[in-house]
């Protein structure tokens, strides 16, 4: 694992309150909201949260930008396509479903045009839950920009680089590293490799957060200041743009003629930022039994109750295994969560075969799942005493709290795999009353 101290680009530390400008002196000093502002730029208040949420929740942020957000043409509502915002369209199956890897795109196709919903819950409307989307996309979204009003994006790349250029600066991520857009914040997609693919998690509820580390202490799981937002860069660029919203569920298209990302200083708060998942200081039993898997988390999005989440955002990094008469893989279980699973990279270490990366799995609330027969037999016979290194692996868990529903896209998808269920068919029976 290499650190870096100099993020070029970037300014380190999760939800800090930053202050970046690509212009010197462009923000104006000690005060928000000066009767001109520098460089003839005007201020503008982006708030995530209420006004008078308490001040550890607070999210906002001062941007100061070549033109007003409101300046564009009306909205008019455009065609959804493959996003849905309603998750009771058909009944939600308990049996386990998995899905082979979205094909590219075979037409020009760019990230917004991409994304197809597998599966959601709640709604923006109610603020709780999360829409899960996959995106495959082979275009830039060139004359193009887009927000989500419904939710914040967690965008989880598996194949291609995305380079996002964001209002308050740009987000350059490849597989095995994650985007956070907050809600209402604009942005542009290309791809650098051409094409592209992976999950989106969009987020309704309470922001993400880092979780609470109870008794591992002071530092582990995602540390904070490998969370990366980027410094303030702006274009000043007239043309035929449009603005793409989703709001309320739906696409909404306005002219624009000038781009939205013409911010050339901010201060705050609420902002973009990215991780890299192999910065993640995992953390496991270095004595006997196999964990739960909140010990992966990253991060979560808590609800009203205490301890329990809307969204849980889970990995699987590699990492060593070794530990005293323990079934190491991940156990037979239920959960009274639900699971949605994607692989970034490698192979699962629940899963012999089947789960391809760019794949996913669901395992709903209560639904029996867990090790396929291979890999409950080899894990049955191993030593468990030499170490075992995970290696080349990289799967995360989307978890909620609420039953994942998949949408009938999903539900009839060319890449659902029906003998899925056949993973857990091969069982011997065991049992023998006469030895212990
Ligand atoms: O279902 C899965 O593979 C994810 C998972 C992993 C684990 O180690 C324990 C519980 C769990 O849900
Ligand atoms: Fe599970």
């Amino acid at each position: 694992m290499s650190l870096t101290l100099d993020h070029a680009g970037y300014l380190s530390g999760f939800g800090n309150e930053f202050a970046t400008e690509a212009l010197p002196g462009a923000l104006p000093a000690h005060q928000n909201s000066p009767q001109r502002a520098p460089y003839g730029l005007y201020a503008e208040q982006l708030s995530g949260t209420a006004f008078t949420a308490p001040r550890a929740a607070n999210k906002r942020s001062w941007l100061y930008r070549i033109r007003p957000a409101a300046m564009h043409q009306p909205f008019k509502q455009i065609d959804n396509g493959r996003i849905a915002s309603s998750f009771d369209e058909v009944a939600a199956p308990p049996n386990q479903l998995r899905w082979d890897p979205l094909p590219m795109p075979q037409v020009p196709t760019d990230f917004i045009d991409g994304w197809v919903t597998m599966a959601g819950n709640g709604s923006p409307a109610a603020q709780s839950g999360c829409a899960i989307h996959l995106y495959a996309a082979n275009r830039d979204m060139a004359y193009r920009y887009f927000y989500s009003a419904d939710g914040e994006l967690l965008v989880v790349p598996q194949q291609g680089r995305l380079h996002i250029a964001t209002e308050m600066g740009v987000i350059d991520i490849e597989p095995q590293e994650i985007a956070v857009i907050p809600r209402g914040v604009r942005f542009q997609v290309s791809l650098p490799d051409g094409e592209a693919r992976g999950y989106i998690c969009e987020n309704f509820g309470a922001f993400l957060r880092l979780p609470d580390m109870g008794p591992i202490g002071s530092n582990g799981l995602a540390n904070p200041r490998d969370f990366l937002t980027p410094r303030a860069a702006y274009e000043d660029r007239e043309g035929d743009f449009e603005l793409v919203a989703k709001f309320g569920g739906n696409l909404w298209l306005a002219s624009i003629g000038h781009s939205p990302l013409d911010v050339v200083a901010w201060h705050g708060n609420y902002a973009p930022y990215k991780y890299d998942l192999r910065h993640f200081n995992t953390i496991g039993s270095i004595s006997y039994d196999h964990p739960d898997p909140s010990i992966f988390l990253v991060l979560q999005a808590p609800s009203d109750t205490p301890g329990v989440d809307t969204l849980d955002f889970v990995i699987f990094p590699p990492r060593w295994l070794a530990a005293e008469d323990t079934f190491r893989p991940p156990w037979f279980h239920r959960n009274v969560a639900s699971e949605f699973m994607g692989l970034i990279h490698g192979q699962y270490d629940a899963k012999s075969t089947g789960f391809r990366p760019g794949g996913s799995s669901l395992h709903n609330c209560m639904s029996g799942h867990g090790p396929d027969e291979p890999t409950f037999t080899k894990a049955s016979d191993i030593d468990t005493t030499a170490p075992q290194k995970v290696d080349d692996t990289m799967a995360f868990m989307f978890e909620t709290r609420d039953v994942i529903r998949p949408t009938a896209y999903a539900l009839s998808s060319p890449q659902i795999q029906p003998d899925y269920f056949q993973c857990w068919q091969g069982f011997k029976k065991l049992f023998n009353p006469h030895k212990a």
